[in-house]
C-alpha cells in the first residue's frame, strides 16, 4: 500500500494515524504550519503546507486532513487537491458502513461509528468515534458528528455543520450550514444555518443572537 500524507499534527491527527494503520495504510509522515508541531506515533514531521507541492513531487500521491475544524478541513484539501492530491476515505475497519450508503472523496468515519442504510457522507464529512448516522441522513461537505453523537433517520447536516459529542437530532430535521449544536443537546426543531444551539431541548445558546 502506498504512504499517505497525514495533514495536521494535533488531536485528530493521532486518530486519524490509527485509522489508516488499522485500515493497513501507512502513514508517510505529517504537515503543520504551527510553530511547536511535533511527529505523533512515530509518524514524522515533513514539513508545512508550502512543502505539499515537494512532496508530491517525491512521489506522495494521497493525503487525509486531519482537522476537526470543519472550514479548515475543506480549505486544506482544495490546496491538497489544487497540488495533485488525491484524497481517500479514512474509514476505521471497526466502524460499521452500510453497503448502500455512499461516501465522497476524503470523507471520515471513525472506530464504532454506524452509518445506516441510503446514508449520503458529502466530501470531507467526519463521523467521528461511536457516532451514528442512521438511514436515509445526509452530510454535506465538511460536516462533523461528534464522538458518540445520533442523527436519527433523515437528518440532514449543512455545510460545515457540527452536532458535538453526545448530541441527539429528531428524525428528519435539518441542521443548517455552519450551525453548531452544542455537546449533549438535543435538537427537536429544525436549526437555522449559523445557529448555535445547545441543551435539553436545545435552544440558542447564552450570547446567541
Ligand atoms: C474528538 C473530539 O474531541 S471532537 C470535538 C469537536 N469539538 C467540539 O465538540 C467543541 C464544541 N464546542 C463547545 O462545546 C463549546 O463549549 C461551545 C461552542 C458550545 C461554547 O463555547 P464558547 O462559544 O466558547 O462559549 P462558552 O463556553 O463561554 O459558553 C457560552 C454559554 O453556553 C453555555 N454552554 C456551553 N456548552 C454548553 C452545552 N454543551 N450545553 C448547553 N450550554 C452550554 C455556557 O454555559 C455559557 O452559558 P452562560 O453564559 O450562561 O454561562
Amino acid at each position: 500500500m502506498k504512504p499517505v500524507l497525514v495533514i495536521g499534527a494535533g488531536g485528530h491527527a493521532l486518530v486519524v494515524i490509527e485509522a489508516l494503520r488499522a485500515m493497513g495504510r501507512p502513514v508517510a509522515g505529517l504537515l503543520d504550519d504551527r510553530p511547536d508541531a511535533g511527529p505523533l506515533l512515530g509518524c514524522p514531521l515533513l514539513g508545512r503546507q508550502d512543502d505539499l507541492a515537494r512532496l508530491r513531487g517525491s512521489g506522495l500521491a494521497e493525503a487525509a486532513i486531519a482537522i476537526g475544524d470543519n472550514a479548515t478541513r475543506l480549505r486544506l484539501a482544495e490546496a491538497c487537491r489544487a497540488a495533485g492530491y488525491a484524497l481517500p476515505p479514512v474509514l476505521h475497519p471497526a466502524a460499521f458502513l452500510s453497503p448502500s450508503a455512499s461516501l465522497a472523496e476524503g470523507v471520515q468515519v471513525m472506530a464504532r461509528a454506524v452509518v445506516g442504510p441510503l446514508a449520503v457522507l458529502g466530501r470531507l464529512a467526519l463521523v467521528n468515534t461511536g457516532a451514528i448516522v442512521e438511514h436515509q441522513c445526509r452530510l454535506a461537505e465538511g460536516a462533523h458528528l461528534g464522538p458518540g453523537a445520533v442523527l436519527c433517520g433523515g437528518v440532514t447536516l449543512g455545510a460545515r455543520a457540527l452536532v458535538a459529542a453526545g448530541a441527539v437530532v429528531r428524525p428528519g430535521l435539518v441542521v443548517g450550514a455552519d450551525a453548531l449544536v452544542a455537546p449533549g443537546a438535543a435538537v427537536a426543531a429544525q436549526v437555522a444555518e449559523g445557529a448555535r444551539l445547545g441543551g435539553v431541548p436545545a435552544r440558542p445558546l447564552p450570547g446567541t443572537a
